[in-house]
């Protein structure tokens, strides 16, 4: 029983995120990285670092966390990610778009409302459709050339209101218990909102989802993440803006948009300002373009996260035995617990990956990154969270455990204070993944004795 409830390093949050967390953390990171140091500069833990797809490969420690799934027996289903038990599971998000996550239905509404009539389809259900193709272009900028109809009925103060509410019901609804919503207040000017009447009408927005979540029996809570685009030259006020609102619904920083030609150097003004207010960002970076960006965006940036990071696997070299070599980008964010946000559908449809079983998320898992599992836009990749792990669930074989492990991960990523992650996760997360993996305890019996009385013979 011990053993359900060891998830390796990164999810033991009553060791790890308590007030000695930073050091117990070091010390039992410094384990793991002993043993996969070996396997990264030489054989010794090649078998365990590139297997395969297999979730054995992926358990983290000693208390391998599927064991129960996988050797059958009274507790061989407790673990098991079930779509049911995926949608109920607390999750964590903390890369979403909030312009790339309408309902199409609001599209329709709002374009009629508003006068909008550049949308290409009428019918929501058409409209959804083509979002999902028109981003399925195998290239980054032609996925952000559809956000020009989600920007467009996103003008007016009760549209914005609307959309934020609508997504943290939405996000609710699919067992999202936290999520940091990205947001360029930049983008929502065309009407005449100034920038304070754009981040204080999504506020309110997300006020009026988490409460109409709550009456309807689901517990979220959002915040604000304000994103300056990285072609335009406005990242310094937004940077301002986000450190105003500090403390009142908005929680940290981004920078988002066309990666290739557009370094994070370019706004390092802002990043600065940032720095010296104690605040945090997070930048779009190792998307589209590789390690120089992800590099800038750390070394020179000092982005706390990474929005996406995963062309860092282009630092990682696997050889043939199953060898697995850091290179010393790839070491530097392991070592330092950078949290990697993650988008695998989105990656698959900009062309970063070919695949959920090639996407590097199971190789990084493995190795032990600080991996943590996002949407990026709802919409336009036809996804949500629960169905995010449930692609890793059929891919990599992942369960309850794995689930709960990425999901800690997040909120030890989040950008709210220390106390209210920790709270988040002995007092939200953790029971919840309890509560489900007890379960079994309490199916309907079946009605036959398992075993032969002995009164019988
Ligand atoms: O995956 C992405 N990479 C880079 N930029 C993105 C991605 N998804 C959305 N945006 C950009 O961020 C803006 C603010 O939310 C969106 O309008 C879109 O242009
Ligand atoms: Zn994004």
């Amino acid at each position: 029983m011990q053993n359900e409830n060891e998830h390796g390093n990164e999810n033991s949050p009553h060791q790890h995120e308590h007030p000695a967390a930073q050091v117990a953390d070091t010390a039992v990171a410094a384990r793991t990285a002993a043993a996969q140091d070996s396997g990264a500069s030489g054989p010794a833990a090649a078998g365990a670092t590139a297997r395969g797809a297999s979730s054995q490969a992926t358990q983290p420690g000693p208390g391998a966390s599927a064991r129960g799934a996988a050797t059958g027996g009274a507790g061989s289903s407790r673990a098991v990610a079930t779509p049911d038990r995926i949608k109920r599971a607390p999750k964590v998000l903390l890369h979403d778009h909030l312009d790339g996550g309408l309902r199409p239905a609001t599209i329709v509404e709002l374009a009629r409302e508003n006068g909008y009539d550049g949308l290409p389809e009428t019918d929501p259900a058409k409209l959804g459709v083509w979002f999902r193709e028109a981003a399925d272009s195998g290239s980054l900028p032609r996925y952000l050339e559809t956000f020009a109809h989600t920007c467009a009925v996103m003008q007016t103060r009760d549209a914005l209101v609307r959309v934020a509410s609508e997504c943290a019901r939405d996000l609710a609804a699919d067992g999202v218990v936290y999520a940091e919503i990205r947001y360029a207040p930049e983008q929502h000017l065309e009407d005449g909102l100034t920038l304070e009447e754009v981040v204080e009408a999504v506020n309110e927005g997300f006020r009026d989802g988490e409460r109409r979540a709550a009456e309807a029996g689901f517990r979220i809570r959002v915040g604000a993440l304000l994103t300056a685009m990285r072609h335009a030259a406005r990242s310094l006020e937004i940077a301002e803006l986000a450190n105003r609102y500090r403390d009142l619904g908005v929680v940290g920083f981004d920078i988002a948009g066309a990666e290739a030609g557009f370094p994070p150097t370019r706004h390092l003004d802002a990043f600065e300002y940032l720095k010296r207010e104690n605040n945090h960002f997070t930048i779009h970076a190792g998307e589209a373009f590789g390690l120089p960006s992800i590099w800038q965006a750390l070394q020179w940036c000092g982005a706390d996260r990474l929005g996406h990071g995963v062309r860092l696997i282009d630092d990682i070299e696997v050889a043939e035995d199953g060898t697995v070599t850091l290179g010393r980008l790839a070491a530097y964010v392991r070592d330092k617990r950078v949290p990697l946000e993650l988008c695998p559908t989105s990656n698959l449809q900009t062309g970063a990956a070919a695949s959920y079983r090639e996407h590097p998320i199971g190789l990084l898992r493995r190795l032990h990154f600080r991996v943590t599992l996002n949407t990026d836009n709802r919409l336009m990749s036809g996804t949500d969270m629960s169905s995010e792990f449930g692609h890793l669930v059929d891919a990599f074989g992942y369960t309850l455990d794995d689930m709960e492990w990425i999901t800690v991960n997040s909120m030890k990523s989040a950008f709210i204070p220390f106390d209210e992650r920790l709270a988040m996760i002995n007092d939200v997360i953790k029971p919840g993944y309890a509560e489900l993996k007890a379960e079994w305890l309490f199916r309907p019996a079946t009605g036959r004795p398992a075993v032969a009385s002995p009164s019988a013979g």
